[in-house]
C-alpha cells in the first residue's frame, strides 16, 4: 500500500492523469478533495461559489474536510493494501490559502492531525495554458483567475523545493505524464520492499 497525492495548479491536468494512472497500477483507489463529505459538499456549493468573509474560513472548512476524509476513507483504504491516490491534499491548502493570505504556519497547524503522504507529485504548467484549459469547461471557480493561480504555482514550486517533491512538466501529453508518475510510484514501493 502507499499514500500518493497529485498536486498542481487548476488545469494542471490532475484528474486526466488519476484517470490514466489507475489503468497502469494495480489495486489503486482514487479519491480527491474537497471530498464527497457533508462538509465537501458545502466547499463545493457555498465557499468555492458565494465566497467566505475570510480566507481562513476557507482554511478551516478544507482542513476539517481533510480530517473527515483521511479518517473515514483513506485510512481504511490504505490498512486494505490500496494504493490510495489523492487529488489535492494539504499542500492545496498551504498553496491555495496561502496565495490568498493565510499564514503558511497557521495552515500546518491546522492540518496537523493528518499524516503525511507517502508520494506528493506536482504537475506544473504554465497558469495561461492552464486557464485555457479550465475555460473550456465553462464557469469559473473563485480561484480561477491568472494573477492568483501565478501566486498558487509560486508556493507550489517553492514548497517543491523545500520538501523534495518530484515537479513533472504537465504541458506534455497526458499519457507521457501518468507514465513517469507510475515509475515514480513503482520506485518508491520497490525500495520499500526492498529495505523491509
Ligand atoms: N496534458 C494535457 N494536455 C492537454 N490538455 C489536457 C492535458 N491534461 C488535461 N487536459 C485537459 O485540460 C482540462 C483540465 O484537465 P483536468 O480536469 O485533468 O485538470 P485538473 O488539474 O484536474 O483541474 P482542476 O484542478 O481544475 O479540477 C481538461 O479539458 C483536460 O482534457
Ligand atoms: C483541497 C483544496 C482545494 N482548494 C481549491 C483548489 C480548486 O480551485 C478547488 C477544488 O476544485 P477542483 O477543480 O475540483 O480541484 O478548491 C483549495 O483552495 N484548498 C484546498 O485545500
Amino acid at each position: 500500500m502507499a499514500f500518493v497525492v497529485i498536486e498542481g495548479i487548476d488545469g494542471s491536468g490532475k484528474s486526466t492523469v488519476i484517470s490514466l494512472l489507475s489503468k497502469l497500477l494495480p489495486r489503486v483507489y482514487v479519491t480527491r478533495e474537497p471530498s464527497a463529505s457533508p462538509i465537501g459538499r458545502l466547499i463545493k456549493e457555498w465557499a468555492l461559489r458565494e465566497g467566505t468573509a475570510d480566507p481562513r474560513v476557507d482554511a478551516l472548512l478544507f482542513a476539517a474536510d481533510r480530517i473527515e476524509h483521511y479518517k473515514r476513507e483513506i485510512e481504511p483504504r490504505l490498512r486494505e493494501g490500496y494504493i490510495v491516490i489523492c487529488e489535492r491534499y494539504v499542500e492545496s491548502s498551504i498553496a491555495y490559502q496561502g496565495a490568498a493570505g493565510v499564514p503558511i504556519e497557521y495552515i500546518k497547524f491546522i492540518n496537523s492531525a493528518v499524516p503525511k503522504p507517502d508520494i506528493t507529485v506536482i504537475l506544473d504548467v504554465d497558469p495561461e495554458v492552464a486557464i485555457a484549459r479550465v475555460k473550456q469547461r465553462g464557469t469559473a471557480e473563485k480561484y480561477e483567475q491568472l494573477s492568483f493561480l501565478k501566486r498558487v504555482r509560486g508556493i507550489y514550486l517553492s514548497r517543491a523545493a523545500e520538501e523534495g517533491y518530484p515537479v513533472l512538466d504537465a504541458s506534455r501529453p497526458a499519457e507521457e505524464v501518468a507514465k513517469e508518475v507510475a515509475r515514480l510510484i513503482e520506485k518508491r514501493l520497490g525500495s520499500r520492499e526492498s529495505t523491509s
